[in-house]
């Protein structure tokens, strides 16, 4: 079957000789939603890195769809992978509206500017899009995003880097900095944008519940290592505790 991530025998060594990633070896199936899991420090961000081409391996291998871009740069693989960041306020330009963010991440990769008139036409769509996530974004189509909510604007990182389908969504503890209650919904929009799209996801948290709760697979890491990889089934038998012990908490 055809895998739209592998890394193999992925080593990533920094000045002083460690291996901040360890020889590692990951795929990850079409439409699989993998949760992650490590202490600070456990290679969670470069692994990602490594992904996005924001970071470049010492040695091994990173294919997307089958398709080896170790060597590809990180604007090239953005075609195939769309990142939401823990801080609201990356991903989004602050001074932009609502509106203009969203034809901004519609636009991505094709050569077209934007303009205002696109920008009118899309506006009916936008709304929809925006009325479905349920925290009244849809009202602020013209309001710059520096000025929404966190979770506001979380919610749309999450429309901007799923708008065009993207091969591979990477969510890197996107809830992180946001409220319980808030956490939780967009949480529920996650779950519903990755099924509605048959998206494949890779998802970093914090949150051991949000794990267990969510996705068909998860792995954590320690180490620049993968120290477990649960699939579905295995998952399901896991509960807090056993999570626990993973950090010796
Ligand atoms: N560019 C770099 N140069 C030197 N060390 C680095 C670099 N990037 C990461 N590290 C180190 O590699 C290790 C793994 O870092 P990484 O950011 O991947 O961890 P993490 O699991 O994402 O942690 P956190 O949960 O704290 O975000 C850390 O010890 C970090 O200090």
């Amino acid at each position: 079957m055809t895998k739209a991530l592998e890394i193999k025998n992925g080593v990533k060594t920094i000045s002083s000789g460690r291996h901040i990633m360890d020889n590692l070896n990951f795929s990850v199936s079409p439409r699989d939603f993998v949760t992650i899991l490590g202490g600070n420090g456990a290679g969670k961000s470069t692994l990602f890195n490594a992904i996005s081409g924001q970071l470049t391996l010492t040695s091994g291998s990173v294919l997307l769809n089958e398709e080896d871009v170790t060597t590809k740069s990180e604007e090239y693989r953005a075609k195939y992978i769309a990142r939401v960041f823990q801080d609201p306020k990356l991903g989004t330009a602050p001074r932009m509206t609502v509106a203009e963010n969203l034809l901004l991440a519609e636009l991505r990769g094709k050569k077209r500017g934007l303009k205002k008139r696109q920008l009118n036409q899309q506006k009916e769509f936008f709304f929809e899009q925006c009325q479905k996530i349920g925290n009244g974004l849809e009202n602020h189509l013209d309001t710059p995003t520096g000025n929404l909510s966190g979770g506001q604007r979380q919610a749309l990182s999450l429309l901007m880097a799923t708008i065009q389908k993207p091969d591979l969504l990477l969510l890197d503890e996107h809830t992180a900095a946001l409220d319980p209650k808030t956490s939780k919904q967009l949480m529920a929009l996650t779950e519903k944008t990755i099924e509605e799209n048959e998206l494949t996801c890779l998802m970093i948290t914090h949150r051991m519940e949000d794990a267990l709760n969510f996705g068909n697979r998860l792995i954590v890491l320690d180490s620049g290592q993968i120290k477990k990889d649960f699939n579905k089934e295995e998952k399901s038998q896991l509960d807090l505790p056993d999570l626990l012990t993973f950090f010796n908490l």
